[in-house]
């Protein structure tokens, strides 16, 4: 299939793109693979998680991953966490939320794509009205992807958290839209909180260095099998969730 270019203006044919776009697995276990001995992350889970996880991805129960965000190299400190972890065994079909900015570039979009990237036009971005039906669409796609039995990570504070890394930020309602669409279309996902800590750093607003990067710690929460019915309701959950996540992270650094 043709990949449309992704532009707001054309969301209609990006989203009927990244419906069914399937990325090459082999590929992306090998970047994951070279970007885990590349990062070391240290990963820990919370009391019975890791038995858990292991058991919920053998299941074949989608899964919504919901990730704190502290900079840009986040991604591949997740995609490395993700290679440690019982998420090796669903690498390449797992879908990614990433801003729409990160598919301009061709090179760049090739990376995202063969990670798993589906292109989220941001209201802070583009204006909250003019992204309305396209954030409509992607919400759709992504209960669709789950319920053929994708997982989906998100990063629901929806931008790098340049405040606290310690405080889990606002957390926008769409994880809650996606995962109230994806019960409706007969596939109701769990929950899984997974939160990075890069250690301390004087200025939450500079970046760390790329050796500030490396073993950062990881900790995965247990996974929540029975999610509430309302959307706003299933935001806040995850919220908290991530929260927990993040107290754990930063206590393993
Ligand atoms: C759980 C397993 C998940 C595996 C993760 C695989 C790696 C993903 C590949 C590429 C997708 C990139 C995702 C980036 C998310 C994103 O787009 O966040 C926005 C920020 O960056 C920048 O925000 P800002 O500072 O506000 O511009």
């Amino acid at each position: 299939m043709h990949s449309p270019e992704v532009l707001l203006d054309d969301n209609d044919a990006v989203y009927d793109y990244y419906l069914r776009h399937q990325q090459n697995r082999w590929k992306a276990l090998a970047a994951y693979a070279v970007l885990a001995r590349r990062f070391r992350p240290r990963v820990s889970f919370a009391e019975g998680a890791k038995r858990q996880l292991t058991a919920l991805v053998k299941s074949g129960r989608p899964v919504i991953f919901a990730i704190n965000h502290l900079s840009t190299s986040d991604p591949y400190t997740v995609a490395a966490t993700a290679w440690r972890s019982p998420l090796r065994a669903k690498i390449g079909r797992v879908r990614v939320l990433a801003k729409d900015e990160l598919f301009l570039d061709p090179e760049q979009r090739r990376k995202v794509d063969m990670m798993g990237g589906i292109p989220v036009f941001r209201g802070k971005d583009h204006g909250i009205r003019a992204v309305n039906a396209a954030g409509q669409r992607m919400m759709d796609v992504c209960a669709q992807r789950l319920a053929n039995g994708d997982h989906l990570a998100v990063f629901p504070e929806g931008t790098c958290n340049h405040v606290d890394p310690a405080t889990v930020q606002a957390v926008g309602s769409g994880i809650g839209h996606i995962a109230f669409r994806a019960a409706k279309l007969g596939a109701p996902p769990a929950l899984v909180a997974l939160a990075m800590s890069y250690g301390p750093r004087p200025d939450p607003a500079i970046a760390p260095t790329a050796e500030e990067v490396v073993s950062a710690a990881f900790y995965f929460r247990a996974p929540v099998l029975e999610l509430p019915q309302r959307p706003a309701d299933i935001a806040r959950l995850a919220k908290d969730e991530l929260q927990h996540a993040v107290d754990g992270a930063v206590a393993h650094y």
